[in-house]
């Protein structure tokens, strides 16, 4: 056995404290800021991730200069020499994340040209680029698609413009944002997405000298300027790793302190924490969050667009309310297939069924469309081990949840994927108490 495999020995409640740092969803763009500046910015709170690390491989192949700083979890990242960019290694990059169109806007403005090779990250829906592209259009790009990939052309400065988004895409807004701000003239993106890491990438953008308003109705304005600086931003904390060790606490019954987690950005997170029946305590330096014992309440839960309830937040929490007593409704308006991963809770155990009608109010484009977004979860249900294989990300961290807080042992292969957005996983999962042992120690452990 490959030691992508990981056997978890289940039915104790995770204790003790884990530290969580910046978010993988606005590391890596903040680090494509980067390339936006004349001078070096400097990255701290960096998680070691892999996405991290593509990215990373992404500037260098393209010129940048990245080092790690003095600070533990600080990058420095010149982009000095971006005009001798070496693209011919790029298609190694590809599948890898989401992360490379983002580079379209800030390579247009340095090169003249980009190319982006073809995109990976999690398998919870078709994921098109349509509003990408149709954006870039707008501020005179030119785009071709290859094989490969896709290559793009600004024969001229690109030019500010007005955007209304069919729908508030993250990706979409952060293309917008690190378009805007050295294009010539104003942009008015309308129906922008505001999670909390666009923001953030707001604050690193206007460090590095670009001028962006937010209105209150999901408009953001952006003056384009000639020139930006480099940046010093400390990433805000992963509000969605935080969210999953709430989550593993709910689930095996256990009590985890999250340091580093922060309520801002958690607050419709904690709100449905408290809902179903998981206590808080928030201090100074991170959150506490725990199983107080007694029932599990079942809860009606819709993801949406931020500040709505995160969709990333959803498959770690429909691992806990498996042990809700009652019927919970959960409508996902973000994915159209990001509860496939459900069928193999239920061989474990779990009564979660799956609907294509919307079971909630919340406007959603997936009814009617033959999708199964909706589930009913019928619980408490009694989790036994089993045999998982890790389909996404989130996926991937809610199968270790449950087989955590199933009895007998499960073995969860392709744990290497949950390494994209998840730091030292493994480490944080012993120093909760976990048993868990990859497929080396336990040849290891035969040979004494
Ligand atoms: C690296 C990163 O930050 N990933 C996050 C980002 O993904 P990402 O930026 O890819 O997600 P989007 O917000 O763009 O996608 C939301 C919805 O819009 C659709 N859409 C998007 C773009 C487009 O051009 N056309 C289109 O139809 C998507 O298919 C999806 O149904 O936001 C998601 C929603 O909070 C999170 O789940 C992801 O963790
Ligand atoms: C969907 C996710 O990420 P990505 O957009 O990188 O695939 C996620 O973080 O859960």
């Amino acid at each position: 056995m490959t030691d992508d495999v990981l056997l978890v020995h289940g039915g104790n409640p995770l204790e003790g404290e884990i530290r969580v740092r910046g978010a993988k969803n606005l590391v890596p763009k903040a680090m494509v800021a980067a390339l936006l500046g004349q001078g070096p910015s400097r990255l701290r709170n960096v998680p070691d991730i892999r996405d991290v690390k593509v990215v990373r491989g992404l500037l260098q192949l393209h010129g940048v200069t990245v080092r790690s700083g003095e600070e533990e979890g600080e990058l420095i990242l010149d982009p000095s020499h971006v005009e001798s960019a070496n693209v011919a290694d790029i298609d190694a990059h590809a599948g890898s994340s989401r992360i490379p169109i983002l580079f379209c806007g800030p390579l247009l403005h340095r090169l003249g040209h980009a190319f982006i090779p073809g995109l990976g990250g999690c398998d919870i829906g078709g994921r098109p680029v349509d509003f990408h592209f149709e954006v870039l259009r707008q501020f005179g790009a030119t785009i071709e698609k290859h094989p490969q990939g896709t290559y793009l052309v600004a024969a001229q400065r690109l030019r500010g413009t007005k955007i209304e988004l069919p729908y508030p895409s993250v990706g979409a807004t952060e293309q917008v944002l690190l378009t805007a701000v050295l294009a010539e003239g104003d942009t008015e993106l309308r129906n922008a997405a505001i999670e909390p890491e666009i923001v953030d990438l707001i604050c690193v953008l206007q460090k590095m000298g670009a001028i962006i308003s937010m209105g209150t109705d999901r408009t953001i304005l952006i003056t384009g300027v000639d020139e930006l600086g480099g940046y010093n931003h400390r990433a805000l904390p992963d509000r969605l790793e935080a969210a999953s060790w709430a989550c593993a606490a709910l689930a095996t019954k256990g009590d985890i302190y999250v340091r580093g987690a922060r309520q801002l950005e958690m607050m419709t997170f904690l709100n449905t924490f408290r809902k179903v029946g998981g206590a808080f305590a928030v201090d100074d330096e991170g959150i506490r969050f725990w199983h107080p014992g007694g029932e599990l309440n079942a809860i009606a839960l819709e993801t949406d667009v931020h500040p709505g309830f995160q969709t990333d937040w959803q498959q770690p929490l429909v691992v806990a309310l498996t042990q809700a007593a009652g019927l919970s409704i959960v409508h996902e308006t973000v994915y159209e297939s990001r509860l496939g991963f459900t069928s193999a809770l239920n061989q474990m155990g779990a009564h979660i069924q799956l609907y294509r009608e919307c079971l909630g109010g919340t406007p959603c484009r997936f009814g009617q469309r033959n999708f199964l977004h909706s589930a009913v979860v019928s619980g408490p249900s009694k989790l036994l081990g089993g045999e998982l294989v890790i389909p996404d990300l989130r996926g991937g961290f809610s199968y270790l949840i449950a087989a955590l807080a199933a009895e007998g042992t499960s073995t969860v292969h392709g744990i290497s994927l949950i390494n994209r957005g998840y730091e030292n996983f493994l480490e944080k999962l012993r120093a909760l108490g976990a048993h868990v042992q990859l497929p080396s120690e336990q040849e290891m452990l035969a040979t004494v």
